[in-house]
């Protein structure tokens, strides 16, 4: 039976307290190294295997996996198997895969069953709420017109040329009040164009998904603390995204520091303008601390952040260390104005569930967890370029990640009719009252009761 409001609380607190399991699904254990001095995505990686039980293999629900001589056939791209080997990637492949005939290529692959139970809260039942969306959606994509992915194509290239001309201007023009419109607008564009390439890492590799890295981040971390964490273990103590976060004190879900929260907006003022620069620091420190950490984790694609910079400096003829400068500018306004769009996108808001707070179930269906760690924002969803800029469509972009941002608005009517089915608890809001929400959050003390 669930435990009243008043006992939940102080459960919860106790919990919180002694790190020994999560808050809100108290029948899993504290995640191995989460609280490492990195919180890196090798570290979390390293972490999940320690608690999945896939003895070096793969594991999807209770059985074990030897996918090596499938990596290169993937269809996916080889780097999705090659980066969870080790790990329990049940969620990964449920919610990567609408096509039912996938699952049935697993059996080719079976070694043994698993010896320990799972280590996630979550199930997929076949008459449940998102394996029948699935089913839905699978159906409904046959008839989606193809272009329709498109626009989000075109959105995406005409920003990277529009970074690339303005950043040019920005160092080119010599009037300041002008090299400073150009350079707050070259910031506009690789802010937007991070968000924007984010459509595209969620992917089958592509060549999009490398424009991400002109923020002087990498697509490959990103796929691991966004995709394979944030995206299918949202706001739960597996989520990485979170978890690297709470160093800098900007945020506390587990609100057992209730200091942090009342901190965390002001310290978030400080962080933001620095958090691709810190994050490209980052990766430079654990390549020193991690043994073997360059050959497995650095790649070509981490030098294309250069791009920038030596473009800047090819078209406008400036100085290089005039050069450095202005794309420093840009890339630490660029930080600022992206984390104002994630922090203010939908999960960041008190009605979202976050470890700590009390869930419906202890083991709820996958998808309609996904719908109760995010709110909707109707304004944002009305336009496709909001779309594509603001990771807008959320719910469903979590729900089917590989599916354009553009494709989403077509899955309205079957989502909606299935939330309420299920009565999931779907949530729409306007991004005003998400911003609110999120000043509201970072200062939230109290775990969530069902009340
Ligand atoms: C970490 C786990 C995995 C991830 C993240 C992943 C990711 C992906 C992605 C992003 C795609 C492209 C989807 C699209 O373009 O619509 C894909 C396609 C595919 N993957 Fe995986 N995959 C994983 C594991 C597997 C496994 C274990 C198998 C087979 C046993 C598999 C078989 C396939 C197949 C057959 C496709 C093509 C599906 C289609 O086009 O309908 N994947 N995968």
């Amino acid at each position: 039976m669930d435990p009243k409001e008043s006992e939940w609380v102080v459960q919860a607190q106790k919990r919180a307290e002694e790190k020994k399991t999560h808050v809100s699904f108290p029948q899993l254990k504290y995640p191995s190294l989460r609280d490492d001095f990195l919180r890196d995505p090798v570290t979390w990686l390293t972490g999940k295997a320690m608690d999945d039980g896939a003895e070096g293999l793969w594991r999807v629900y209770d059985k074990l996996y030897d996918f090596t001589s499938f990596m290169k056939r993937h269809p996916g791209g080889q780097e999705w198997l090659e980066l969870t080997q080790g790990t329990d990637i049940t969620e990964a492949f449920e919610a990567h895969h609408i096509n039912p005939t996938t699952a049935k290529l697993l059996d080719k692959f079976y070694i043994r069953d698993a010896t320990s139970p799972r280590n996630s809260p979550f199930t997929f039942k076949e008459d449940g709420f998102y394996k029948t969306l699935k089913r839905a959606v699978f159906e409904k994509l046959k008839n989606i017109p193809e272009d329709v992915s498109k626009t989000a194509d075109r959105i995406t290239d005409g920003i990277f040329v529009s970074l690339l001309c303005s950043s040019a201007m920005a160092a080119w023009v010599k009037n300041y009040y002008a090299a400073n419109v150009w350079y707050i607008f070259a910031s506009v564009n690789l802010a937007l164009l991070t968000v924007a390439c984010h459509n595209y890492i969620h992917r089958r590799t592509n060549w999009r998904m490398y424009l991400f890295n002109m923020s002087m981040w990498s697509y490959r971390d990103f796929r691991v603390s966004h995709v394979i964490s944030h995206h299918l273990y949202t706001n739960t103590l597996m989520d990485l995204e979170i978890s690297s976060l709470e160093p800098v004190l900007f945020y506390n879900p587990r609100k057992d520091k209730p200091l942090h929260g009342r901190l965390g907006f002001i310290t978030e003022l400080f962080f933001f303008p620095f958090v691709f620069l810190l994050s490209f620091l980052k990766r430079f420190l654990s390549m020193f601390l991690r043994e073997g950490f360059f050959k497995k984790h650095f790649c070509w694609h981490d030098g294309i952040c250069l791009l920038l910079p030596m473009s800047m400096w090819v078209t406008s003829g400036a100085s290089v260390p005039h050069v450095l400068c202005t794309w420093l500018w840009i890339v630490c306004t660029g930080s600022l104005i992206f984390y104002s769009i994630a922090v203010n996108a939908a999960h960041h808001h008190p009605d979202a569930i976050k470890d700590g707070d009390q869930p419906r179930s202890v083991t709820p269906d996958w998808g309609e967890h996904q719908v109760e760690a995010l709110l909707d924002r109707k304004d944002v969803n009305a336009n496709v370029f909001a779309v594509v800029t603001l990771f807008g469509e959320h719910a469903l972009h979590h729900l089917f990640p590989t599916l354009d941002h553009a494709v989403l608005r077509y899955l309205h009517p079957i989502f909606l009719d299935l939330c309420d089915k299920f009565q999931a608890n779907y949530r729409v809001s306007t991004q005003f009252q998400v911003v609110i929400g999120q000043i509201k959050e970072t200062m939230r003390t109290e775990f969530k009761t069902l009340d």
